[in-house]
């Protein structure tokens, strides 16, 4: 049980866990804060929150839960404002796609031994945001991966556990840099791939009749270029060395496609291919038998 939750950036991700946690009765106050007044009126509105506050100081008073749910790139200049105000027994976590750039920062700002950060992700979400695309199920039988550190208080990361677990999310915990490895290669890599097709078809010149005949398959490729600009900016910024470690790879991949039709090697493309679909197909029958 949570007495006041503090939400710094009630948008899809913040106010889903916001929805979730006020339908289970889990906390006494979910107090909302970012620099919008209007989207957190609306969020009061949409009974996401109870209350908001334009002013971080004033926001995490009191508070027993901080959740940072901001764009990567807003989270430093939000950790200097909390410092002076965050109560001593409070927890801080985060929500941030990427860990460890957040986690320097904490580090930075609160100091190397700070124990009571636990740094959290949820796999869960989609290309809308905002408030309005909050949803209270958004996290049920998805995965919140926690990257805790060896001076991270075991307290702390079991409250952590116990506020996700109640919003039906299933818990996982793995070291920064395997967490940024991972999902620079399954998150980060394929939505700049689908940003980068979309701005490939612009730049040419028969991109009118390109996206007008455009079948499901590119609906489907591209879905993911729908999303936030600032967040994506911000998740390729904070996660530079093991994106661009992946986009090398891709580069080599993408080269060896160009050589085999180049050279009209149908054997190594099909190889190649039926490859990628075994692997696809049973990744899908997976996460499907997860579904169940
Ligand atoms: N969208 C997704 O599918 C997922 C997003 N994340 C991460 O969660 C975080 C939030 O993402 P979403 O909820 O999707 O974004 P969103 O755009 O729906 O919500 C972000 C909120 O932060 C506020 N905000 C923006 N800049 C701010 C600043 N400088 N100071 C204070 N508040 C500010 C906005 O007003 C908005 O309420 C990001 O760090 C993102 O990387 C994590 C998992 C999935
Ligand atoms: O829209 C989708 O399919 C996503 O992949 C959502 C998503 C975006 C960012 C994350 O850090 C985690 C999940």
């Amino acid at each position: 049980m949570i007495n006041k939750l503090v939400i710094f950036g009630v948008g899809l991700i913040g106010g889903s866990l916001a929805l979730a946690l006020r339908e289970a009765h889990f906390c006494k106050t979910v107090v909302g804060c970012s620099r919008n007044a209007v989207h957190l009126q609306k969020a009061v509105e949409l009974g996401v929150i109870d209350s908001f506050s334009l002013d971080p100081a004033e926001a995490v008073r009191d508070a027993d839960m901080v959740l940072l749910a901001v764009p990567m790139g807003a989270m430093r200049h939000l950790l200097q404002q909390i410092k002076p105000a965050l109560p001593a027994d409070a927890i801080l976590t985060d929500a941030g796609s990427t860990k460890g750039s957040i986690v320097a920062e904490v580090a930075q700002v609160f100091g190397a031994n700070f124990t009571r950060f636990v740094p959290g992700h949820p796999i869960a979400g989609r290309e809308k945001s905002g408030v309005e695309a909050a949803i209270a199920d958004l996290y049920v039988n998805r995965r919140v991966i926690l990257t805790p550190q060896a001076h991270t208080d075991a307290d702390a990361v079991a409250k952590v556990e116990a506020m996700w677990r109640v919003t039906g999310a299933v818990l996982e915990s793995m070291p920064v840099e395997l967490h940024d490895q991972v999902l620079a290669a399954t998150s980060h890599l394929p939505h700049l791939l689908a940003f980068s097709l979309v701005d490939t078809l612009l730049n040419m010149p028969q991109r009118e009749d390109i996206l007008r005949y455009a079948a499901g398959g590119f609906r489907d490729f591209t879905r993911i270029a729908s999303s936030d600009p600032v967040m994506w900016r911000d998740i390729f910024l904070t996660n530079k060395e093991a994106i661009l470690a992946v986009i090398a790879d891709f580069q080599d991949n993408l080269g060896n496609f160009y050589d085999m039709i180049a050279a009209q090697d149908g054997e190594a493309l099909h190889q190649c291919m039926t490859r990628a679909k075994q692997a696809r197909d049973n990744y899908v029958a997976q996460f499907e038998k997860q579904e169940q």
